[in-house]
């Protein structure tokens, strides 16, 4: 379609070439004219443009169908690049440029660059046409036609690279003020807007920067506005020109009406085919640092990978999970965050792991969940490895409640139901972990109870409070049959009724679960069968609640501190 497009309008233009010069030969001729070729001609061009309309309808529909194929194609590559990409690049600002760049440009970068390569093969083609058609009748005027549109091709080509080099400079700023904006419209920061007032210390810095790119943009536009003026006139006066030179020769029969007219509408409309191709080289060339990022995206390297023969993950756990000299500190940071970890965790066993923030215990749970891999000494399953594993085997393993969970806007049932969505839990499962985490009677107030959407962000949708959402996460991770069962946190936007029903339920589901429990507050973790004491980094003491107090360290102290705070005896 993109070639006849582009020739079938050369056809038409020399359709009508031939159609004039017949009508004017009949009309020099003494005796009336034959009108039965004029009236084939005329035919053959009303058929060329009604396939052209034809053909350009054809185009719009094909055209909006690829725009939502390629869009939904590039999305696909993202999003199975994304839920695959090691963990670290959401983690790392360095990477989160590249990565939400990509996200966020996705979803229209590649329809311009559709659109700009059909019109760039269709310039092409037409140019070629129109060439070729002068070519047949006068080489000069093909020659003038390059020639006089070169200047502006260059213009447009060397402007379209400084607006791209400068684009690549603007990025790190736009960048900047996309999280300006961000924080002016989006829901999270939307109290605190409010309440101290930050809306127009925001707008002000988004203002600064996009003002700042308007002034050095408006330069660089000036500036190809005036070399584009001044070529284009001189394409206006060499019109002028060309057009006095053709009348003049059809004046002296040098020349026939019909290729006057052929000649004057190739040049015009070969300058036109010629601004639009070059518009398009421009639209290419700015679209391509797209393409380089989300390239980029694609190839990002993942440290954690699979191992090409992995070892079968014994199932149930048997002898337990043993961190052995387990050192780690993250990428693009030398500073360690966990020296010489050892623990042996029996199965069944439930772990309470304390310690102030930033001691470390987010950062163990990741390390168990191989989202990432230690930097040194190794954690085993059985005495099998991690990094010997698959991955995929290994996260089947475990079900977790982080510190910032998920709240996704679904309903009640499939917020739940993600914990293990493949093997379809019944309606029954999914109302006994509800119960457990004693979130079913909000449920119950809710208008379409298992049923109602939770969250703002949709119709219908019901919002519950930081605790309930914490409940329905916590009755996701129990509805998950695993082996190890890790609460990062998992109780402190509870009350503290909810926060004694929730234990005393984790309690009885972990018997026989392996479970390993984060928590400030220690009133929780002596349900604990050892607690771990983590001080930057290292483990500091290990023991039962009683041995731990008893030992009068680290534990004792703050257990004894919170004890006084919340006057616990
Ligand atoms: N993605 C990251 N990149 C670099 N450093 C990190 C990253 N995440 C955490 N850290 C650092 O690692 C250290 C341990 O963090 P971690 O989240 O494991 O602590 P934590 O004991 O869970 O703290 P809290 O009780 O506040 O949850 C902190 O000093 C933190 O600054």
């Amino acid at each position: 379609m993109v070639v006849l497009q582009g020739l079938l309008p050369l056809l038409a233009l020399y359709l009508s070439k031939l159609i004039i010069d017949q009508v004017v030969l009949s009309l020099q001729s003494s005796q009336v004219g034959n009108f039965y070729p004029v009236f084939i001609l005329i035919c053959l061009a009303s058929f060329v443009s009604f396939v052209n309309s034809i053909l350009l309808a054809s185009s719009h529909y094909l055209n909006e169908l690829h725009q939502q194929k390629i869009v939904d194609y590039v999305q696909n590559k993202i999003h199975d690049k994304s839920i695959t990409v090691d963990l670290q690049y959401y983690e790392n600002p360095q990477y989160y440029d590249i990565l939400h760049l990509t996200q966020q440009e996705a979803p229209y970068r590649p329809g311009i660059i559709f659109t700009s390569l059909i019109t760039l093969l269709q310039s092409n083609l037409s140019l070629i046409g129109l060439s070729s058609l002068l070519l047949l009748v006068n080489w000069q005027i093909t020659l003038l036609l390059v020639g006089v549109s070169l200047p502006l091709l260059i213009i447009r080509l060397k402007f379209a690279q400084k607006l791209y080099q400068k684009w690549k400079k603007w990025l790190p700023q736009e960048r900047i003020a996309v999280y300006f904006h961000s924080i002016l419209i989006e829901e999270n920061y939307a109290k605190e807007l409010r309440l101290f007032n930050l809306g127009r210390y925001f707008k002000q810095k988004y203002q600064g920067i996009r003002q700042d790119i308007f002034q050095q943009k408006r330069r660089i536009l000036l500036q190809r506005s005036l070399a584009e003026s001044m070529s284009q006139s001189l394409i206006t006066i060499l019109l002028f020109v060309l057009l006095t030179y053709l009348v003049y020769q059809t004046y002296n029969n040098q020349l026939t009406v019909g290729s006057l007219v052929l000649y004057y509408q190739a040049f015009q409309r070969g300058q036109q085919v010629l601004q639009d191709a070059v518009r398009s080289l421009g639209t290419l060339y700015e679209n391509s640092l797209f393409l380089e990022q989300f390239y980029d995206f694609l190839n990002l390297p993942n440290r954690v990978i699979n191992p090409p023969n992995p070892q079968v993950l014994p199932i149930p756990l048997q002898r337990g999970i043993t961190l052995e000299n387990v050192q780690f500190h993250y990428p693009h940071s030398s500073r360690p965050v966990l020296e010489n970890v050892s623990l042996q965790i029996k199965p069944g066993e439930t772990i309470a792991l304390v310690g102030e923030n930033g001691a470390g215990k987010t950062t163990l749970v990741k390390l168990l969940c191989r989202l990432y891999d230690p930097k040194g000494g190794r954690i085993l399953w059985d005495g099998v490895d991690l990094r010997a594993v698959n991955y995929w085997d290994l996260r089947q393993q475990i079900s977790v409640v982080f510190q910032d969970f998920g709240r996704y806007h679904l309903t009640v049932r499939e917020n739940i139901q993600l914990g293990n969505w493949d093997s379809l839990p019944s309606e029954g499962e999914i109302e006994q972990v509800a119960q457990a985490t004693g979130i079913e009677e909000a449920i119950a107030q809710l208008p379409q109870k298992y049923d109602t959407i939770l969250g703002t962000q949709f119709a219908e949708g019901n919002e519950l409070s930081v605790g309930e959402w914490q409940k329905i996460a916590i009755a996701r991770c129990f509805l998950r049959p695993a082996s190890l069962l890790i609460l990062d946190e998992p109780t402190s936007a509870l009350d503290p009724q909810a926060e004694a029903e929730v234990l005393q339920q984790f309690h009885h589901l972990t018997q026989n679960t392996t479970a390993l429990l984060i928590s400030h507050r220690l009133s929780t973790v002596k349900l604990a069968d050892r607690i771990v004491v983590l001080e930057g980094g290292r483990i500091s003491e290990i023991g039962t609640h009683d041995q731990l107090i008893a030992h009068n360290g680290t534990y004792a102290r703050l257990f004894h501190t919170q004890a006084q705070l919340y006057n616990l005896g």
